[in-house]
């Protein structure tokens, strides 16, 4: 770790502050049992047609040609796939609003995270998340834990409209909004590719590994099973 202190945490939720299994057997699934009715219910929505033009795009088709009933089945398939995009993602934060709000789902945090982002904050450590569900899935998402509403711990929330995890600039793009360079951030995630595109910025990193997540033996970045492990 740098000698000086790291002026900001970066989080990455899946893997990182959050079990996996939260995210697909839970999220994914309300996301998966919902998302027809909710293309059919908010077609014509800015979300919903942006989905269509993605997957009318990826089809090379025109938007017209994908039918609410095309787009929820290609919709799905991408959830299967866990692919990152933003569209699908944006979709996926509408659902599970009313999930969340009006049928009491609960959101997994690992129990070391709430005191470790505390204790950091109270040292004037800046906190900020980044991840590929959208900016109202995170902040769903921390509003709602079991250990409460962790929100106001967070200064920022980005998502893959700054750019994508695996490249640098995104980091860069974060590091800027924050108003630090991107030396006084340490980003957090249990992905290597995501540490790498990070570490490409110039960010301080380290890797969670939450069970489940192996030690890979090319990585250089340092390694916590906790973030108790973590001094920023
Ligand atoms: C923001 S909660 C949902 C997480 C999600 O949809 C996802 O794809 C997880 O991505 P992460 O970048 O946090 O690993
Ligand atoms: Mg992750």
């Amino acid at each position: 770790m740098a000698a000086l202190p790291a002026r900001a945490v970066l989080v990455d939720i899946e893997g990182t502050t959050t079990d996996v299994r939260f995210v697909h057997d839970t999220l994914f699934s309300v996301a998966r049992r919902d998302m027809a009715a909710y293309v059919s219910a908010h077609a014509g929505s800015p979300e919903v047609e942006a989905a269509r033009r993605a997957v009318a795009r990826e089809r090379g088709e025109s938007e017209q040609a994908v039918s609410d009933g095309e787009l929820a089945a290609a919709l799905l398939a991408w959830i299967d796939q866990d692919r990152k995009e933003t569209t699908l993602k944006a979709l996926q934060g509408k659902i599970w609003r009313s999930a969340y709000e009006s049928g009491g789902l609960r959101s997994h945090v690992y129990a070391d995270v709430a005191p470790a982002l505390r204790r950091w904050r109270d040292l004037g450590v800046t906190l900020a998340v980044f991840s590929s569900g959208s900016v109202e899935a995170q902040e769903l998402l921390f509003r709602h834990t079991t250990a409460g509403d962790l929100t106001g711990l967070f200064t920022a929330f980005f998502d893959t409209t700054t750019g994508p995890k695996r490249e640098a600039g995104a980091y860069q793009r974060i590091a800027e909004a924050l108003g630090l360079q991107p030396g006084e951030v340490l980003f957090l995630s249990d992905i290597v590719a995501e540490l790498d595109a990070a570490a490409a910025a110039g960010m301080r990193t380290a890797q969670l590994l939450r069970p489940g997540t192996a030690r890979d033996a090319e990585s250089r970045h340092a390694v916590a099973e906790r973030f108790d492990d973590i001094a920023p």
